[in-house]
């Protein structure tokens, strides 16, 4: 990858995403060793001494999104299994094509998706999955910053273990290293005994790290729950202690008051993905009502093969409008926030040092093309950005001071290369 170590921007459009959402129009972004060492209006900038200087022109610049659910492997079956809810999808099309998966297959899979996270407008993911060495190979050559984890079940005796040991060997090989993270995962509450939900909290704890599950997505996952065990999936959490380490619960739509309350008691992090709820049709997450109570919510795609794109842009509308739509209240989730939910509050609940473009903070940007005729006149970027904005705008992705994509190409990837194979691996899908 090319790197240049000071990279100066000029004549751009500061989105800060600060606390009083303040716009610079005419601002400079001066990038240092990976962080920001300036950004403010361009006629207080500091002498520069830039190997690199890119004239935004008007572009905009904000903080890159931090994609709070996502299962990078999956871009190999987009389009593979539409139009079931969420129990036929996994049982009788998803998890027999996984059988077949590879460690190859794994990983240009995950390169297809670091290709279009980047060019989207990504710096970080919070990533589940198996065949974590290939989704940690692609993150690595990718750049951009990744959470991995891998997902615990427990289908006989015995394999639970396994994958919790596997999950312990992957937290000592990758994290800190670089860009990467490791967490622990317990797949659902459906999939994953009450022995082992104890047994992953014990290891986070010990470990010092989080803990990443699919929770309350549907209605039958919460009734069973009920049914079976007398309690939510949250309360379930909560005895288990699973609430008790840094928690990421992936959809949370069929939760209580109760549940809603113990989430912000306990300081847990919701990631909604309200696309992959719709098509899935599972329902739509109370985002609005879990904010009034203190909840912390983020957002993420979930899998290509349930959205059908890591397309954060989407997110942002999708929660936003259904959060009006459902509350009857236009107010609620307006654009500023809506903007913080997709960077800045998931890149504080993974502790990274962005979601703000302010001096001291770590380089993770993007910058988008304001010449399409969706961002004339200009009144307001932030609703340009989060009402009319999408994938295609991004002209350049930056993460940790490193230039990742470009102008429709990627310092990582190949991309005719990454989609021929992804069309090699699809061959064998479709003999299932
Ligand atoms: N069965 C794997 C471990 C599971 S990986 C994570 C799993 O989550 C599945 N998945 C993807 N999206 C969702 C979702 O929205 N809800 C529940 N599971 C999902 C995905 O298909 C994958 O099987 C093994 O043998 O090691
Ligand atoms: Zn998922």
């Amino acid at each position: 990858m090319e790197t240049e170590t000071m990279i100066e921007i000029r004549h751009a459009a500061l989105v800060t995403n600060n606390d009083r959402d303040e716009v610079v129009r005419d601002a400079t972004i001066q990038v240092k060793d990976g962080k920001i060492a300036y950004a403010g209006p361009g006629k207080d900038a500091p002498e520069f001494s830039a190997e690199r200087v890119i004239d935004a022109h008007g572009n905009i610049v904000m903080p890159g999104f931090a994609n709070m659910h996502t299962h990078v492997p999956m871009n190999l079956f987009r389009s593979y299994a539409d139009d079931l809810d969420l129990m036929t999808w996994l049982n009788t099309r998803i998890f027999p094509a996984e059988d077949k998966l590879t460690k190859e297959s794994a990983y240009w899979a995950s390169m297809a998706a670091m290709c279009e996270l980047a060019a989207a407008g990504v710096v970080a993911f919070n990533e589940m999955y198996f065949f974590v060495d290939s989704i940690a190979r692609a993150a690595r050559e990718s750049g951009l910053r990744g959470v991995l984890s891998r997902a615990v079940v427990t289908p006989a005796p015995g394999v639970g273990e396994r994958m919790l040991a596997e999950s312990k060997e992957l937290f000592e090989k990758y994290n800190g290293q670089g860009r990467l993270k490791v967490f622990l995962s317990p797949h659902a509450q459906y999939t994953v005994n009450n022995g082992m939900l104890e047994q992953i909290a014990q290891m986070a704890e010990e470990l010092g790290t989080g803990v990443h599950m699919h929770v309350s997505e549907t209605r039958g996952e919460h009734e069973t729950c009920m049914k079976e065990q007398g309690m939510t999936p949250i309360e379930l959490c909560r005895k288990t202690g699973l609430l008790g380490v840094p928690f990421y619960a992936a959809h949370c739509v069929w939760v209580s008051e109760h549940d809603m309350e113990l989430m912000a008691e306990f300081g847990a992090t919701v990631l909604s993905c309200p696309k992959s709820n719709l098509k899935l049709a599972s329902g739509i997450a109370p985002l609005e009502k879990m904010m009034r109570k203190g909840v912390r919510v983020t957002l993420g795609t979930d899998g290509a093969a349930s959205n059908n794109k890591l397309s954060m842009w989407e997110e942002m509308t999708y929660a936003s409008f259904l959060q009006k739509g459902t509350t009857y209240d236009p107010k609620a989730m307006p654009a500023a926030q809506t903007l913080k939910l997709a960077t800045r509050y998931g890149a504080e609940a993974l502790g990274l040092d962005s979601g703000i473009v302010e001096a001291g903070k770590d380089a993770d940007l993007v910058m988008i093309d304001t010449a399409g005729i969706r961002y004339t006149p200009d009144y307001d970027d932030v609703s340009l950005l989060v009402y009319a904005g999408s994938d295609a705008d991004v002209c350049m992705t930056m993460v940790g001071g490193d230039v990742i994509y470009e102008d429709g190409k990627f310092a990582f990837a190949d991309i005719g290369e990454v989609k021929a194979k992804l069309a090699e691996y699809a061959e064998i899908m479709k003999k299932i």
